[in-house]
């Protein structure tokens, strides 16, 4: 049951409307004599409309608890020219043959599926998606995909400034860039290699070629980083930067444990005493990341708080692998290969049924963090956050 092109029309135009509220466009204008109506009245006014009149999302990709999956994760390699502990173990990870991995003939073909069915965001990511070597040309055949709104990659920025122009003229929308220190030295502890100073190349090039915001992904970690909290919201007052702090989360190999997590109301409390002026912004329904700003300062701060209050009522998010799997939640061991059908042959119809299937069996919400803990999953690096 493909959606119809002309409700794709009125729900993008809708969720449209809702994004440009909840990211500080001007709202509706009160009459004379009315109150002023808050941004976040407005949102809440918009979205009720978008739940009232908007037409249906297709059926294969809403769940049973009526989430719409429109925002996709495609993992363009499982390789990674880092080493970052809370991601992967020292001694890296088993690799899939080349020949099991999606081929990029592949993942378009799969991306094009999606797009048609309501999927209007695509995110790329790894392993680190930049040393795949045809990545700005993934990003160009994403492009012509209609319906197709976002494109975005999440990097640890390495290769970032030499190759933003060309992704930017490929059609990349939105970039994520991950850094977890402002200190040299321990940037090299942490991520077990060298490259600090390309990362912030990579961070300054994305500000002049005009991504904005530009988001900055920094996992907290308790006793490596979580004194360098003031230093990163600082950094947003002349920078045009959202800085989001992430909680660290449990994965295969990550060593993970509760003692490291820093969780966001901690955070919250560390940053509120040296600006108590700290103000909470409206933010996208669906959004990973709760977010706040010093008013004043030109970039923002967030916060990912997956592990202290989650965000699954609101998830949009479905997951490819490198290997080609269908992964329904970041957290859920339960996985289908499209890659597998794929290959057999099987038909557009076919392939819908059986990812419609994984969808319509996704959890609410994932099983708190100390079952995650516990249970199997994949290392971070073979799913691609
Ligand atoms: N629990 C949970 N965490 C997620 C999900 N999606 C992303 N994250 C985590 O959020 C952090 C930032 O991920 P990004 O790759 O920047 O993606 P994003 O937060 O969706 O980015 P935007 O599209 O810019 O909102 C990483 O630690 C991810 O693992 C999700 O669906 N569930
Ligand atoms: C797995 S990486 C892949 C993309 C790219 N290599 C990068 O580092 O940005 C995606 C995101 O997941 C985050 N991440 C990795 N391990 C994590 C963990 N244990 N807890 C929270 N976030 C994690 C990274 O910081 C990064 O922002
Ligand atoms: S977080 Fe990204 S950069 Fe770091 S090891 Fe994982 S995939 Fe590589
Ligand atoms: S943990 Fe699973 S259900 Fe919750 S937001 Fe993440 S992907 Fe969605």
């Amino acid at each position: 049951m493909a959606a119809q092109p002309v409700s794709r029309m009125l729900r993008r135009v809708l969720r449209s409307s809702v994004r440009s509220c909840s990211s500080g466009a001007p709202v509706t204008q009160p009459r004379p004599g009315e109150p002023s109506q808050s941004a976040a009245e407005e949102l809440s006014r918009r979205r009720q409309f978008l739940r009232e009149f908007a037409a249906p999302f297709s059926a294969f990709l809403t769940d049973r608890f009526g989430r719409q999956h429109s925002y996709l994760r495609i993992s363009l390699t499982e390789k990674c020219n880092l080493r970052c502990q809370y991601c992967m173990p020292e001694e890296g990870v088993p690799l899939t043959p080349k020949t099991d991995l999606l081929t990029t003939e592949e993942i378009l073909t799969l991306a094009r599926l999606f797009v048609k069915e309501g999927v209007d965001k695509i995110r790329l990511t790894g392993g680190e998606p930049l040393i795949r070597p045809d990545v700005v040309d993934i990003v160009a055949q994403l492009h012509q995909l209609e319906g197709l709104r976002t494109i975005g990659v999440t990097t640890n920025g390495i290769n970032l400034a030499r190759l933003l122009p060309q992704l930017q003229k490929a059609g990349l929308s939105a970039i994520n860039i991950s850094l977890d220190t402002l200190v040299p030295a321990k940037f090299e502890f942490i991520v077990r290699r060298k490259g600090f100073h390309k990362v912030m190349e990579g961070i300054h090039k994305a500000i002049e070629l005009g991504y904005s915001p530009v988001k900055v992904n920094c996992v907290v970690m308790r006793g490596l980083n979580e004194d360098e909290l003031l230093d990163f919201v600082a950094l947003t007052e002349g920078l045009p930067l959202d800085v989001r702090f992430i909680e660290y989360m449990p994965f295969d190999g990550n060593k993970w444990n509760f003692k490291k997590m820093v969780s966001y109301k901690e955070m919250l409390d560390t940053i509120r005493q040296q600006w108590p002026e700290l103000e909470k912004l409206p933010e996208e329904e669906s959004s990973t990341a709760k977010a706040f700003k010093i008013p004043g300062f030109r970039g923002q701060v967030s916060f990912i708080t997956s592990m202290s209050e989650h965000f699954c009522g609101t998830c949009n998010r479905l997951r490819i692998t490198a290997d080609g799997n269908l992964k329904v939640c970041l957290f859920g061991n339960s996985e289908v290969s499209l890659r597998d059908h794929l290959r057999a042959g099987a038909s557009e119809e076919e392939l819908l049924r059986i990812i419609g299937a994984a969808v319509g069996r996704k959890k609410r919400q994932h099983a708190g963090m100390f079952s995650i803990s516990q249970m199997k999953n994949r290392p971070m690096i073979l799913i691609g956050g």
